[in-house]
């Protein structure tokens, strides 16, 4: 299938114990609530031990003796026990919920905070239908190991040892052949984990695969839709959704085994227990009492094994979803500051020094690129498409690292300067504007965060956006949805540029809009960049020439150098690669003028 979300990451091999202490690690905060909750555990599981030995009691001293006041009396505390129980039951189930679902929602901030920090190069490599899968479907599934594992780990494997201490403890010959098949249980249990835990690793990548690929459709819907593109996609979808199925299915039934194999040895066990016990109550030497009581405990003791075996098969699924989690906490961003890093008030002097650079490791896209802007200075990048143009300026946002050479603002290394400072006083606008959902206002404040509505406004109508803003129906109270669906490119852009503004940046990068977009808004769209440039050193990824006559300096980008320097007229005179650029795009237009008029 010409389908390249369909390469899945590689399957890890073993469960980790570091992933699982990891996990628990997250536990450790609310130790005081699960002793608490241990405690709520311990009183039921008293009580339901206590139950099958009450039993024998009843059975043994007062059935036997005909003592109707004596089998009240035990009738009694045995209502009252199981009464202190299901309170305690019920308060535990609450406060694990409480537990598990904080657990839960730290780990996922944690997990959406530092992919957050994490570089471009790590979204260059993953689709967004994979990160959100790990987000919310892998983050989800770790729900029900922190239930389970608060409400049966512990308690069950307390129960089971507890079980088998009494049994032993009433009679150990009985005892041994109640539990003759656990060793033939525990062998068959870890085999079979061992394959299931494979196929469900299988199962999260294939549904992350099928996720990352519904999320691209969606966001990708028009493209689809232009090019009729819904049949091809629909038979995407079935596959990848068929692969689902067929993992899901190799993984369930597998798992289905875990229990039949619990039944199995204690059904085995049962009938063992069953035939001895009755020839040793022939014997004389057990009661009937002790085998009743001892059946109870059979079951007592193989029902937690039954919810281990369980606890034990989330285990393995939960740990598919653990590895993917932390795999990507343990991603580096590969931007990081010195140490030393500090705050600069930045006056906008801009320094490329012999900056190479490469984003695979392989192609070189920058060599050895220099040149030096002053304060102020507008500056203009030309060049052919995949020249270089955009990657300068993703290195000047320290978007990525330069291999060799450096970066300086103010003839400081930006390596030296805080992430923070850096970004709050280089903006980009970009040529595909992306707004939030939200109302525009809240749009215009992502610029800056702690601006009040006054300064929205006022900045809103410096660059032209106030007009179009008031004659929406709610004005800056107007939703927008993701990417600013509802408003035309040209909307979009005086947006952008109000929210651009409002951050004052010292340094700012404009790629240049290549839509067409209505001749009225152009103009205000034109009028509001000049404003905003006005003071700033300013780079624009320019694609129509015409725009950038007025620059006070070009660089002409081809194949990752500058090859040319200048302003319009000295390139001009030049007669060189921007001169034929200039010329062929002047020619388009006078073609286009003639075949207009
Ligand atoms: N994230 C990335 N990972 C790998 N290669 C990339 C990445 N982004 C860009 N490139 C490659 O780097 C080269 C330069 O790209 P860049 O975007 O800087 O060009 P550009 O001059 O801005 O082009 P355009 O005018 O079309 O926007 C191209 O060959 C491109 O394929």
């Amino acid at each position: 299938m010409p389908y390249s979300l369909r390469e899945d990451e590689k399957l890890e091999e073993k469960i980790s114990i570091d992933i699982l202490r990891r996990l628990f690690r997250y536990l450790k905060p609310y130790k005081k609530e699960i002793l608490i909750v241990l405690l709520l555990i311990f009183v039921v599981m008293i009580v339901d031990l206590a139950n099958p030995y009450l039993m024998k009691i009843a059975i043994d001293r007062f059935i036997k003796n005909k003592d109707p006041r004596g089998l009240i009396t035990v009738g009694f505390v045995v209502l009252l026990l199981n009464l202190i129980s299901a309170f305690c039951a019920k308060k535990r189930t609450e406060r694990i919920a409480g537990i598990t679902h904080r657990v839960i929602l730290n780990i996922r901030q944690d997990l959406f905070n530092h992919i957050q920090k994490l570089s471009f190069a790590f979204f260059d490599e993953r689709p967004v239908g994979k990160i959100l899968a790990r987000v919310i479907g892998d983050v989800n599934s770790l729900t029900n190991l922190f239930n389970m594992s608060v409400t049966n780990l512990i308690p069950d494997t307390f129960t089971i040892i507890a079980t088998a201490g009494i049994m032993f403890y009433l009679n150990a010959r009985l005892a041994t052949y109640g539990l003759l098949m656990f060793p033939f249980l525990l062998i068959t249990l870890f085999s079979i984990q061992t394959i299931s835990r494979k196929r469900w690793q299988v199962v999260r990548k294939k549904n992350s695969t099928l996720n990352a690929f519904t999320h691209e459709n969606y966001s990708g819907i028009r493209v689809v839709k232009y090019f009729n593109a819904e049949n091809y996609r629909k038979n995407i979808f079935s596959e990848l959704a068929w692969d689902v199925r067929q993992a899901f299915v190799r993984a369930v039934r597998i798992n289905d085994l875990f229990w039949p194999m619990v039944e199995f040895s204690w059904g085995i066990g049962s009938i063992i227990t069953f035939y001895f016990g009755i020839k040793m109550i022939k014997s004389g030497s057990i009661t009937v009492g002790l085998l009743i009581a001892f059946s109870n405990y059979i079951a007592m003791f193989w029902r937690p094994i039954m919810n281990l075996s369980n606890f034990y098969n989330n285990l393995v699924t939960s740990m598919a979803s653990a590895e993917r989690i932390f795999e990507i906490m343990d991603i580096n961003p590969n931007i990081v500051e010195d140490e030393d890093a500090r705050d600069l008030e930045i006056k906008g002097e801009v320094e490329f020094r012999n900056v190479s650079f490469s984003y695979d490791g392989k192609k070189k896209v920058l060599k050895n690129v220099s040149f030096k802007v002053n304060p102020g200075e507008r500056v203009a990048l030309v060049g052919h498409t995949g020249a270089g143009k955009t990657t300068i300026v993703n290195l000047l946002c320290r978007f990525y690292d330069p291999d060799e050479g450096e970066i300086l603002i103010d003839g400081v290394n930006i390596k030296k300067i805080k992430l923070e400072s850096l970004r709050r006083q280089v903006a980009v606008m970009f040529q595909d504007t992306f707004l939030f959902s939200g109302s525009i206002k809240e749009n215009i404040r992502y610029g800056r965060l702690s601006a009040s509505d006054e300064e929205v406004i006022s900045t809103a109508k410096e660059v032209y956006a106030h007009d179009f803003i008031m004659s929406l129906e709610k004005g800056y109270d107007t939703k927008v949805q993701e990417r600013g669906l509802r408003l035309s490119t040209g909307q979009r852009q005086l947006v952008s540029l109000a929210r651009t503004l409002i951050a004052d940046p010292k340094i700012l990068i404009l790629d240049e809009a290549t839509a067409s977009i209505d001749t009225h808004t152009e103009r205000l769209l034109q009028k509001g960049i000049e404003k905003l440039l006005k003071g700033r050193t300013s780079f624009i990824i320019a694609h129509r020439l015409s725009t950038i006559q007025n620059a006070d300096r070009i660089l002409v980008i081809e194949d990752g150098r500058v090859v040319e320097e200048g302003n319009h007229e000295e390139l001009m005179r030049r007669k060189g690669i921007y001169y034929n650029m200039f010329m062929s795009q002047f020619k388009f237009w006078e073609e286009e003028r003639e075949v207009v008029s």
